[in-house]
């Protein structure tokens, strides 16, 4: 009894893989004409979509479709998390292998065990990724990507220029060039990932490029989140009122309008031919803070839309000046999405938001896979000319502290200049104090 359990377990379980093995998850290709005809995707004349070849890469299997005429690949895209669901439908795939099989103990109760070994096993849905090349291309994946990538530092020593980590995607190492997309759109629903971005994007340029990068961050939400990056050397201010974002962002415009007078003057096209080695990140952490739209103090609106104003201009001219702007909310609409900042924008990185409308207005038109992410920390859409999903690095505060650490001294900051601007118009009597070491 007890051996024809077992080897009818044993049995089962190579069918199993061998059967997964060969023909990838099951008939998919049926499932996803079905989805396909079921969800619309059939043009006037009553054509469907054609299976052209499928194959097996590396964990995952690859369908390729020729697409009727008349439609898009917009139109199959919109409704990929109409095929993810459709193909996870009834029955969730279970991930057993031979070697949880040989785990069952002979001697005890083998039913119990084996119920123990499927409770423990996690369910995963199969995950696709659409693209097109003349033909619709599906890929389903036979394991789920991975749901925690810690930050190494072998990933900086992958990136080249001014390249920062974000994460992987299922294929590859994912870089973001920030001297190729100078401007970066980040969003995401609250809890997602946004600032644990932020601080593996800071901790990356510090510990990268200390001697040519500084960053301004404008954390209206108190400054808790960078206030352990306050004191280091390339930092330039860590504002956390309108006053002070105005006032950082005033000191930025006036430098980013000598460098365009010299460059103008000097026929340079741009930073690059200048041979100009600096570059000025100016990280606005939530833009609802800085958002003018809404806002009842007269004056705190006042103070806002100069903001608003300088972080547009930025966006606009100052790309080809050597200033970088990292432009984040968790509200997705058009108050806090300055059009010219999104559309000068090149990149975006964009975490799970809550609804389709609040993806299309970060991600373009149409392009709602920002509400279909699933519910993982650091799990993102990152847009350039091409789109992935991503798992971004996590970088925890141990990291952090050891990459900032040797830059974190004494300086005196700004105290002369405010002194001299006293209480100037829009911004507040704070001055800069002097920063102490804290090793
Ligand atoms: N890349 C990641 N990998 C794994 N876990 C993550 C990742 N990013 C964030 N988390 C987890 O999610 C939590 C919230 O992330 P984070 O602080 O970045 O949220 P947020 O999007 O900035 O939210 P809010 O807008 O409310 O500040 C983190 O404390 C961490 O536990």
């Amino acid at each position: 009894m007890l051996f024809e359990i077992l080897s009818s377990l044993v049995a089962g379980g190579i069918a199993a893989t061998t059967y997964f093995k060969q023909h990838g998850t099951g008939d998919d290709k049926t499932k996803i004409e079905r989805i396909a005809a079921n969800a619309g995707l059939v043009s006037k004349d009553g054509k469907k979509i054609r299976i052209y070849r499928r194959t097996k890469g590396e964990g995952f299997t690859e369908y390729v479709f020729q697409i009727p005429l008349g439609l898009s690949f917009a139109d199959f895209e919109k409704k990929k998390h109409v095929f993810e669901d459709g193909l996870n439908i009834k029955r969730s795939t279970l991930d057993i292998s031979l070697a949880d099989l040989k785990t069952i103990h002979l001697r005890s109760n083998i039913l119990e065990q084996t119920k123990t070994i499927l409770m423990k096993k996690k369910k995963f849905r199969k995950e696709i990724e659409m693209s097109f090349d003349g033909m619709l291309k599906i890929r389903i994946y036979e394991r789920p990507m991975p749901e925690w990538l810690p930050f190494s530092d072998s990933m900086l020593s992958q990136c080249k220029g001014w390249e920062i980590p974000i994460g992987v995607s299922r294929c590859d190492f994912v870089t973001h060039d920030f001297d190729a997309i100078p401007h970066m759109v980040v969003a995401g629903a609250t809890r997602k990932g946004k600032s644990a971005f932020l601080k593996l994007l800071v901790s990356s340029l510090i510990a990268r490029r200390p001697d040519d990068v500084k960053i301004t961050i404008l954390d209206l939400k108190g400054g808790l989140s960078f206030a352990k990056f306050k004191d280091v050397r390339q930092v330039e201010a860590v504002a956390k009122s309108p006053a002070e974002a105005l006032e950082a962002l005033r000191t930025i415009r006036d430098e980013m309008n000598r460098r365009l007078e010299h460059f103008l003057g000097a026929g340079i096209e741009d930073v690059k031919s200048a041979g100009v080695k600096e570059r000025h990140f100016i990280i606005v952490d939530e833009a609802a803070q800085i958002a003018s739209a809404g806002e009842t103090d007269k004056e705190i609106k006042r103070l806002k839309v100069e903001c608003e104003h300088i972080l547009s201009e930025i966006a606009r001219v100052a790309g080809a000046l050597g200033y970088r702007l990292i432009f984040c909310t968790q509200y997705a609409t058009a108050d806090t999405l300055p059009r010219q900042i999104k559309q000068n924008a090149d990149a975006k990185l964009c975490f799970r938001l809550q609804t389709e409308v609040a993806s299309q207005v970060v991600l373009g038109e149409g392009e709602t896979d920002a509400a279909h992410l699933p519910l993982i920390p650091g799990r993102a859409v990152y847009v350039t000319d091409r789109k992935n999903i991503v798992q971004c690095a996590y970088v925890a505060d141990d990291d952090i502290n050891r990459l900032i650490e040797p830059h974190i001294n004494i300086r005196p900051r700004k105290e002369k200049k405010d002194i001299e601007k006293g209480n100037r118009e829009g911004a507040t009597s704070r001055s800069y104090s002097l920063v102490i070491s804290e090793t």
